[in-house]
């Protein structure tokens, strides 16, 4: 904690309450005292710093002690937390065998890695943070896993998990039971909302570019009121260097750490290392120059939509098509400068395909929007709201990309 207030200037800067006490300002926002300190908390806290008070007696200066350093303990965790379960889905994936794929109600495929990263990373969570009350919204369930038929991925998911804590190389960890490790996955089953603190977690975002051996992401985010506050997204197959036209970065190194806090920016790492850099979306203003991202799989996100608009904007290079919020990371670091997402009629969008991706990238300078313009609202539950699709770009071609998104949506209307 540090006392981060500057004074106003003089004239503006005193004000009487009592004897003695002083008006303050907090990265532009005016601070007050005494019966106006609770509102000025409030939109504090909104911006995700957190204030305490000091006072010994009305006729001394009140103090206003500001943590600049809010969600640091959260984030640590969270990159320590996805990391290991990167580790795990690393090794899941290098072997993956036919028997570790099984497949949802919904037809979906779920792996031992997607149900042992959930329990690792709830289990971390849980532990590194005791004192906080604990909430975390999440993919998956462990209903599968408790019938008589799952016992032997059970089993294995076990392993897996103990495995990875134990690669720690430190005793810090127990090796957990089967009941923990599903006690772990159902940890996952909050319904987040407006209140309070929520995890949002996709242990393996893009299963089926995990199980084709392609990218996938560990996404993490965290829900602070009803708004992400933190966001951290384990790319364990995207390479350090550009994907996309704008190649500014050169390396043969693959698996990448990106996080963000709400205020204080993006930084990637390499997964696994510990310089960190800071990272920011491509400020380019020529949608002709840019490279446009979309899901792989198009039974996800409408091939043919995305190419009307970058037809319209007059996008040249062919769009870069990869699964999972990797692309939100590669936009945050200005790989291209447009990922636009328009899954088919009937699909409801969840928190946890959104929540780490759209912070990495908002607090890298990006923009992300539904196809209307509006914000997404991370504070209904665990589904988004969303008008038709998702589009992100950064702040100079928002416009003109939300025209070409709505001619297109007119005009496949008028073609039905
Ligand atoms: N029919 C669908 N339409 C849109 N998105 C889907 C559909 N089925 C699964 N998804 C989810 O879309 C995301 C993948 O997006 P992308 O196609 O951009 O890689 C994943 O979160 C994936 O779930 P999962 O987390 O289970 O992989
Ligand atoms: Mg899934
Ligand atoms: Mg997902
Ligand atoms: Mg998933």
């Amino acid at each position: 904690m540090r006392n981060i207030f500057s004074k106003k200037k003089k004239g503006e800067r005193e004000r009487k309450m009592g004897t003695a006490t002083v008006w303050w300002r907090v990265r532009g926002i005016s601070v007050g005292v005494g019966s106006e300190l609770r509102l000025s908390e409030a939109r504090i806290r909104r911006r995700g710093i957190s204030v305490s008070t000091r006072s010994s007696c009305c006729s001394s200066p009140l103090t206003l002690i500001v943590s600049s350093m809010p969600y640091e303990k959260e984030l640590a965790a969270a990159k320590k937390a996805a990391t290991l379960a990167a580790r795990l889905c690393q090794k899941v994936q290098k072997a993956l065998l036919q028997s570790d794929v099984h497949s949802k109600s919904d037809k979906s495929p779920v792996t031992v890695a997607d149900y042992g990263s959930q329990a690792l990373i709830s289990f971390i969570l849980e532990r590194e943070l005791p004192s906080e009350p604990f909430s975390i919204v999440a993919e998956e369930d462990s209903g599968d896993l408790r019938k008589e038929s799952g016992q032997e991925t059970l089993k294995r998911i076990t392993e897996l998990v103990n495995d990875t804590l134990a690669s720690e190389g430190s005793n810090t960890f127990p090796s957990l039971t089967t009941d923990e490790v599903l006690a772990a996955i159902d940890n996952g089953k909050s319904e987040g909302g407006s209140v309070g603190k929520h995890w949002v977690l996709d242990p393996i975002d893009g299963t089926k570019g995990f199980v084709r051996g392609d990218q996938y992401a560990i996404a993490l985010g965290l829900l602070h009121e009803g708004k992400v506050v933190l966001g951290v997204l384990a790319c364990p197959n995207l390479p350090l260097a550009s994907i996309g036209s704008n190649q500014q970065h050169s390396s043969n190194e693959v698996g990448c750490l990106f996080f963000a806090k709400v205020g204080d920016g993006t930084y990637m790492q390499a997964l696994g290392g510990s310089t960190q850099t800071r990272v920011h979306v491509w400020d380019i203003d020529n949608p002709e120059q840019a490279s446009l991202f979309e899901s792989f799989e198009a039974a996800h996100s409408s091939h043919d939509l995305s190419g009307s608009i970058a037809e319209k904007l007059g996008v040249k290079a062919p769009p870069v098509r990869i699964d999972s919020q990797a692309k939100y990371g590669a936009l945050s670091r200005g790989d291209g400068a447009i990922y636009l997402r328009f899954p088919h009629k009937g699909y409801r969008e969840k928190i946890w395909d959104h929540a780490a991706g759209s912070i990495v990238v908002t607090e890298a300078g990006g923009i992300v929007t539904d196809a209307a313009g509006n914000p997404l609202d991370f504070s209904k539950g665990k589904f988004l709201d969303v008008d038709t699709g998702i589009i992100v770009t950064n702040q100079k071609l928002m416009p003109s990309l939300l025209r070409a998104v709505k001619e297109a949506l007119n005009e496949k209307a008028s073609s039905l």
